[in-house]
């Protein structure tokens, strides 16, 4: 479980974060949107320990996110905005494998979770090829299995959907939603809302660094006025 107390983060005089509380249990599968500038990124940067808290906690199953950083960035795997800055390696196989190498498992062991992590996202057999010559939806596919090698309890997703087309776009929700299946709990970061908000349990709405909406998705789109996040069917 990621439970977020009173989190605030400023960037100078801005309270980027303004005193966020927030849960998100094993399991659940959470949109967070809200409006360009509303705080998304700076909040799931806290989860593992990217950020510093001015003030309030964020807690990983239990512990103290600035306690142990290591254990919050074992537990929660992050997949950031471009996944093109998350690579390490030319090929697919050598990039998915680099975070398990540094964890200092055995070869048996990495070629195990390389497997089952590129089986999750659908590139299995595609380990050879070189990630700049795949489309964008598989390159974000990369970056996931990155994160799943790993093994994370919960995955955070920041705007995974950006440049991608409807078809890519559709592969990565089809993931998703198998991931949830799994049981990994999910944070998605989008500010738009299509087809993602029927398959989540609840939608967070920040804005201006303040939860605005945190409901089931049938409600939450009832309350996005005021918040600058459009209503999907409109
Ligand atoms: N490194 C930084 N230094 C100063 N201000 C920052 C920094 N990063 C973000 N901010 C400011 O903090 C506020 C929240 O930014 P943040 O990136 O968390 O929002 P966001 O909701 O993720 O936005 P977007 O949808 O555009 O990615 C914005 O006003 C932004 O300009």
């Amino acid at each position: 479980m990621i439970q977020v107390q009173n989190l605030v983060h400023r960037y100078g005089e801005t309270a980027a974060v303004d005193g966020v509380s927030l849960d998100v249990d094993d399991g659940e599968f959470v949109v967070l949107a809200g409006a360009n500038g509303s705080g998304k990124t700076t909040l799931v940067r806290h989860f593992d320990g990217l950020l510093e808290p001015d003030a309030g906690d964020v807690l990983v199953d239990g512990t103290p996110v600035q306690e142990n950083l290591v254990a919050a960035r074992t537990k929660v795997g992050m997949v950031f905005q471009d996944p093109r800055d998350q690579f390490v390696a030319a090929t697919v196989g050598a990039d998915v494998a680099f975070g398990p190498e540094n964890l200092g498992l055995d070869r048996d062991e990495i070629e195990a979770r390389v497997d089952e992590a590129l089986d999750a996202v659908e590139l299995d057999g595609r380990r050879e090829e070189r990630i700049d010559r795949l489309s964008g939806g598989e390159q974000e596919r990369v970056a996931i299995a990155g994160a799943l090698a790993m093994r994370p309890a919960h995955l955070v997703l920041d705007e995974p959907f950006t440049g991608l087309d409807d078809p890519a776009r559709q592969s990565v929700l089809t993931r998703l939603d198998a991931l949830h299946d799994a049981g990994t709990s999910l944070v998605v970061v989008t500010h738009d809302l299509r087809d993602v908000a029927d398959l989540a349990d609840r939608v967070v709405v920040l804005s201006d660094g303040q939860v605005a909406v945190d409901a089931p998705p049938a409600t939450a789109l009832d309350h996005l006025d005021g918040t600058r996040v459009r209503h999907p069917h409109e």
